[in-house]
């Protein structure tokens, strides 16, 4: 084996798709995200159906490491809430991230520790940094699956807990048309 040329990990740029390293996949079901759609119990009637799945390519983490992963959202609605992922804050909470949109449409809700949401379209090219103290979550707002790719400290971590109320933003489909309002407790 020739140590001073090692062969990098690749990622197909028009689907997300990693390869040429140690992966880790992780999906998560409608029936695991009964908690922040509107009509949760919508979600139980395809318990089983992957809202989510997120690949990784499993490196050492620590001090200073970064992971590098891909969020593919699959296309669908909850009523008439459009498909997204539960979303959360670092444990660290003064870590940031940087997702880049890879294929799909949809939008990447941001929220920060006041409260303040806001949102950013994403598709394939676009860059989002998501600075420290800030929640995230991704919305499928389009027929295909949206893919991201994120890059983030691998001490990160994920704090499910602090938007007890979810975001202050939800994000639906009205009479054809993407509409995002805000409400009291998301
Ligand atoms: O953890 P969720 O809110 O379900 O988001 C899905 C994924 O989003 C980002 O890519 C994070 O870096 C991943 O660690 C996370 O698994």
């Amino acid at each position: 084996m020739n140590d001073l040329l090692i062969q990098p990990f690749q990622l197909a740029w028009a689907t997300g798709a990693l390869s040429h390293g140690p992966l880790i996949r992780k999906t998560t079901l409608l029936g695991d995200l009964s908690a922040i759609f509107t009509d949760g119990d919508a979600t139980q009637l395809f318990p089983d159906r992957p809202a989510y799945a997120v690949d990784m390519f499993d490196t050492p983490g620590g001090e200073g490491e970064l992971y590098v992963g891909v969020t593919h959202l699959y296309p669908g609605k909850v009523g008439d809430e459009y498909f997204m992922t539960r979303g959360h804050f670092h444990q660290r909470r003064e870590q940031g991230e940087v997702y880049f949109g890879l294929q799909g449409e949809g939008l990447l809700l941001m929220q920060n520790q006041q409260g303040q949401a806001w949102t950013e379209p994403v598709f394939a090219g676009s860059v989002h940094i998501i600075p420290g103290y800030t929640a995230h979550r991704l919305i499928n707002t389009g027929s295909q699956t949206l893919s991201a790719l994120a890059v983030w400290p691998s001490t990160a971590g994920h704090d499910y807990t602090s938007l007890p109320h979810g975001f202050a933003l939800r994000v639906i489909e009205k009479a054809g048309k993407v509409r995002i309002m805000a409400v009291k407790h998301g």
